[in-house]
């Protein structure tokens, strides 16, 4: 909106009055005169939301909330967590991606195509934040359990980043959500007049990893030890072995799913009375989620006592083709062939219920993108093998749930010890109110980023993913474990991103890798008070930037008159 503004006046203001503040920032008149404190805004835009039915409106109208508003929208998020992470992340966010380019109206992250490469520095220029720390980068080749969405995945950088600012307390202005418009494998999309990336098929593997060799450069040139978090690409091995020993970077769909449900199945392997030895996990989906799930759990059999070949042999991975075996006669991408079994007949097993039927698993683990695999007879099954089965169906977004909780605890008597991606909501049974875990990288990843910011760390290394996942499993609250949860409660996310930043700045440290100074000789409540004090706090942000703005009232020629910034981000309080 473009406003005729009155010469400002020096003079007159009274610096305790907020009406002041909005005649020095030239929006007196342009907000109705009552001045509310942000506990009313909040109310107000509570009830704003519970009008709107759908949860694509809910979504669309909170992206405009962050965008006028960033620490209104944050102070919402952090307080409401629970109620809005479901509006802003998964499930909604699947939904916001197949519809971004219709639903368009606003940048909010940056685009780089494969257009821009030999000058990818130059596109980084243009965002408008001087001070970024971290970047959320994808290439839209493999959003949630939705295929191959374009461009139009970038709500997942934008949401998994204000995930980082409401869980982890990362500045909204320090966050950089990143997609690369490699083309699309998508052809509605490339049909679609609206569709407003590249409209070319994908480039080549080779092509891809060129344009990231530029792209990670460019980016640690502009903003030296910057953390990079990669997002949703179909296949992003190569670039996480690349990248991972020279940059500081992680795979959240490799990394940070195995923390997080390594940080369940700890608590579940316990619940269920059954040693790691004798687990047995058949996994649907042997792709980026399912071997770096796997992986992490190995690592932790091993800490239980088992060598790295039994702690292998207790998985049995199944992909489109049936069960990953050494004798399928097809040539197996690199990331399978560690989990590949030589001991059984591929031919014999090629679906779910045939390799269940062999093993009769303890853990039934879904990252397969197929809802309802997981069928009623299957789960039933795993009641009757087991006295507390572990079933985590974890595809993303809820459709893609390879089960729901309902089913697993109706065939299970139960009995179930769940974890699913996207929330479902409690069930009554047989008097009892039953509670579903959540094993969603959201519980680590904010506190991974936050830990890898703050100690300034080169690498994200093994050992700080493994320490994530092993603070996570620890962070539940003693009612928490008496309800036998597997992960603590959504709204206490805050303080579990603490700890799991705590646990990754020692592990970083311990590694060698920490350039930050201060940490080495912190115990642990000097370092949970330190974390906490960088840690953006909305309430606060606003009160700052009122005082800072009076500060400049009281001290009006010296001044430049200027107040916070307004970049893409919308580092702009509309209320003042
Ligand atoms: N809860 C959480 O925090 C997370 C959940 N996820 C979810 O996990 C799912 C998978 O992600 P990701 O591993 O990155 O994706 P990938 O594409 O890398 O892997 C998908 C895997 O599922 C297999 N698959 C596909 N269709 C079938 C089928 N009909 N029967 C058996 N197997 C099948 C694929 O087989 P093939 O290899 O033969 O193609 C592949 O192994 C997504 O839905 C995603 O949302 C991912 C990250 C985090
Ligand atoms: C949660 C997540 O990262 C995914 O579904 O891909
Ligand atoms: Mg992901």
């Amino acid at each position: 909106m473009s406003v005729a503004h009155p010469p400002r006046a020096t003079g007159d203001f009274d610096t305790t009055n907020s009406s002041a503040v909005r005649r020095y920032n030239r929006t007196y008149g342009l907000i109705p005169p009552t001045v509310d404190s942000q506990e009313v805004q909040m109310k107000r835009c509570l009830m704003q939301l519970s009008r709107k039915e759908k949860s694509i409106e809910k979504y669309l109208y909170l992206s405009g909330l962050r965008n006028s508003n960033v620490h209104l929208f944050y102070r919402l998020v952090t307080q409401h967590v629970k109620a809005i992470a479901p509006l802003i992340y998964t499930p909604t966010v699947g939904e916001a991606c197949i519809q971004w380019s219709s639903n368009y109206v606003q940048p909010e992250g940056l685009y780089i195509s494969y257009e821009d490469r030999g000058h990818i520095g130059s596109v980084l220029h243009n965002w408008p934040e001087k001070n970024v720390e971290i970047t959320v980068v994808t290439d839209g080749s493999r959003i949630l359990g939705l295929g191959d969405l374009g461009i139009n995945g970038m709500g997942i950088p934008v949401g998994k980043l204000a995930l980082y600012t409401a869980c982890a307390g990362i500045r909204p202005d320090a966050t950089l959500p990143l997609m690369l418009d490699l083309g699309t494998g998508n052809q509605h999309f490339i049909n679609d007049p609206l569709y407003m990336g590249t409209k070319k098929p994908r480039v080549s593997e080779e092509e891809s990893l060129e344009f990231m060799d530029e792209l990670m450069q460019a980016l640690h040139q502009k903003w030296p030890g910057i953390v990079v978090q990669f997002e949703d690409f179909k296949n992003p091995f190569p670039a996480l072995e690349k990248y991972g020993p020279r940059y500081t970077c992680f795979n959240d769909d490799i990394q940070g799913t195995g923390a997080v449900v390594l940080g369940g199945i700890i608590s579940a392997v316990k619940q269920s009375g059954r040693p790691a030895k004798d687990q047995r996990a058949v996994f649907l989906g042997a792709g980026s989620a399912g071997v770096g799930v796997a992986k992490q759990i190995v690592a932790y059999f091993m800490r239980e006592g088992l060598t790295e070949e039994e702690a292998k042999r207790c998985f049995w991975l199944v992909d489109s083709k049936g069960l990953v075996t050494n004798d399928r006669g097809d040539k197996l991408p690199d990331h399978k062939v560690y989990f590949s079994r030589d001991d059984n007949n591929a031919e014999q097993y090629k679906t779910l219920e045939e390799v269940a039927d062999l093993v009769k698993p303890t853990i039934l683990m879904g990252l397969s993108t197929i809802g309802g695999a997981f069928t009623p007879k299957l789960l039933t099954k795993m009641g009757q093998w087991n006295e507390k089965p572990i079933i985590f169906p974890l595809s993303n977004p809820s459709a893609n749930s390879e089960c729901t909780f309902e089913d697993a605890i109706k065939c299970t008597d139960g009995r179930a010890l769940f974890a699913s991606g996207s929330p479902f909501g409690p069930i009554e049974y047989q008097g009892q109110t039953l509670t579903p875990g959540q094993g969603n990288n959201m519980y680590v990843f904010p506190g991974i980023g936050l830990g890898a910011i703050l100690s300034k760390a080169t690498i994200v290394t093994q050992s700080m993913i493994y320490a994530s996942a092993l603070a996570l499993s620890k962070s539940l609250t003693k009612s928490e474990e008496a309800q036998d949860w597997l992960y603590p409660e959504i709204a206490r996310i805050r303080d579990v991103s603490v700890k799991v930043a705590m646990e990754v700045i020692k592990a970083a440290e311990e590694a060698g890798v920490a350039r930050e100074p201060h940490i080495k000789m912190m115990g642990d409540d000097e370092l949970e008070k330190w974390v906490r004090s960088k840690m953006y706090e909305p309430a606060t942000e606003t009160a700052r930037v009122e005082d800072e703005v009076r500060d400049l009232l009281m001290d009006l020629p010296k001044s430049n008159g200027s107040s916070g910034t307004n970049g893409v981000n919308g580092q702009k309080d509309s209320h003042l």
